[in-house]
């Protein structure tokens, strides 16, 4: 049995102001805005700062960087004003404490996994587990082996990684994490948004909630 009740959903790359609001409607924990260069759901500042503006009190706004410069991650702090930073590339754990905010950290789950993957970063307030291999990029939209996460491990983290509607059901009965978050699987194409799909996958998080209890 899983004592948490309520498992914490971020919702990454979004690049509509009519998709936030639905994202803010339906009850999301965090929205992420993506900086990292090769995506294409890249936002620039001015696009994000307007986007920041839907987002309601209350959310966590995450700003997504791999391997961005430290220049750019402080101009996006300044502009942007996220909550949380995400670090998706190979930031060491000084580059991501430096901004002296909350920040998560992805762990790569897709190649090797070193048995002490998950005790890195231990400033971070949660690490997420992606399906990338080491040194590779993130956001690839599939799923990695659940079964590789380390049972014994205490630290809170998000599962990512090709998660959408119709498997998010048995991804968080089978690993109970302490959050998800997803970005290809609400989408009907890469930076669009679905809203139907938006729906149930948040319906389908909190079916798996009620039936932890
Ligand atoms: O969303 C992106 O475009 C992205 C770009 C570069 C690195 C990470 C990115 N997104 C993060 O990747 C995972 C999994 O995404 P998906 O659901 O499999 O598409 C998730 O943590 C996103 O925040």
């Amino acid at each position: 049995m899983n004592a948490q009740t309520h498992t914490r959903i971020k919702f990454c790359g979004m690049t509509h102001a009519d998709d936030i609001a639905l994202a803010c409607e339906l009850g999301v924990d965090a929205i992420g805005l993506v900086f990292a260069e090769r995506s294409s759901r890249r936002l620039t500042i001015e696009q994000a700062r307007a986007l920041r503006a839907g987002i309601a009190e209350g959310i966590e706004v995450v700003a997504l960087f791999m391997d961005n410069d430290a220049a750019t991650v402080q101009r996006v702090i300044d502009a942007v004003r996220p909550t949380v930073l995400q670090f998706h590339g190979r930031e060491d754990e000084a580059f991501c404490a430096a901004f002296d905010m909350p920040y998560f950290k992805a762990v790569a789950m897709g190649g090797d996994v070193a048995a002490d993957a998950l005790s890195h970063h231990p400033r971070a307030v949660a690490l997420l587990l992606d399906s990338h291999a080491s040194g590779g990029a993130g956001g690839t939209g599939h799923a990695f082996d659940w079964s590789r996460i380390p049972r014994e491990s205490a630290r809170p983290f998000l599962l990512a990684g090709g998660l959408h509607p119709e498997n998010i059901f048995d991804a968080v009965t089978a690993v109970h994490p302490w959050g998800v978050d997803v970005s290809s699987g609400i989408e009907s194409a890469p930076g669009e948004k679905d809203a139907a799909k938006m729906r149930r996958f948040v319906e389908e998080v909190r079916r798996a909630d009620s039936s932890e209890r």
